[in-house]
């Protein structure tokens, strides 16, 4: 799996999806998430495999574990690389998941990574506790939600930067911490509340960074998508 930026293809179509990634030349680390998925379905993802890309695909289930992985067995045979669920579907659910994984992964194949969402990045600490009853940090929350993936054998975390040097602590180094809510200096957080820059993300102990609007509504993309990259990969 590559280390670059991962690029929220964050649009309603395939044909979209392709515009926005014709001037790029390099290949890339992609997400496609339920917007472009629930309107292309899998042939989304063969494309952009078929293109070079790495493909995370962001569907974030939640569900109970058989629903969960049954849908997970058969995701494992559309070839993306990193997929998700909702940590709060609870142990149970995710070991439904990997094992799913794992049963649709042909023989002699890597399954795809599997990462748990552990509270969004759209989500503060004041709403959690008020909306979600969680009487606790946020940090705590997502730490306890990493500890919990990790024992149902998980390959890592979503979270956001703010919580990615503690997740490191409690899980070590190996384990995942994919962060979306990037955000350049002087960029708009638009809906996303825990935020940070792409050099932050890095010093702080992000394994990879999600990186949507700053790239793809940017004037220009492949320049906004090289600086990026340049201070996510000076930091290292
Ligand atoms: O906690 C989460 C989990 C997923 N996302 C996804 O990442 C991108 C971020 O896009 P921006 O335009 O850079 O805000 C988007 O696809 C979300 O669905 C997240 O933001 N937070």
């Amino acid at each position: 799996m590559k280390n670059s930026p991962i690029i929220a293809l964050d649009f309603a179509s395939a044909n979209d999806a392709y515009s926005f990634l014709s001037p790029f030349e390099q290949s890339l680390f992609v997400k496609v998430g339920m917007e472009l998925y629930l309107q292309e379905g899998p042939a989304i993802v063969y494309k952009l495999k078929e293109m070079g890309h790495d493909v995370f695909l962001d569907l974030k289930l939640h569900d109970i574990p058989n629903t969960v992985g049954q849908a997970m067995k058969g995701l494992a045979r559309l070839g993306a690389d990193l997929v998700n669920v909702h940590a709060a579907g609870g142990a149970a659910m995710m070991v439904a998941a990997r094992e799913g994984l794992e049963a649709g992964t042909s023989a002699g194949n890597k399954r795809p990574s599997i990462l748990a969402v552990t509270q969004l990045t759209s989500t503060s600490e004041k709403q959690m506790q008020e909306e979600q009853l969680i009487q606790t940090s946020i940090d705590a929350s997502v730490v306890h939600y990493a500890k919990l993936a990790k024992s149902a054998g998980l390959d890592g975390v979503v979270c956001s930067v703010l919580e990615a040097k503690q997740i490191v602590e409690a899980c070590g180094n190996e384990f995942l911490r994919v962060t979306p809510g990037i955000r350049l200096a002087q960029g708009e957080a638009h809906d996303q509340i825990r935020v940070a820059t792409p050099s932050n993300a890095r010093l702080l102990g992000s394994s990879h960074i999600v990186v949507g609007r700053a790239i793809t509504k940017a004037e220009n993309p492949v320049e906004s998508y090289e600086n990026i990259l340049k201070m996510w990969e000076e930091q290292a």
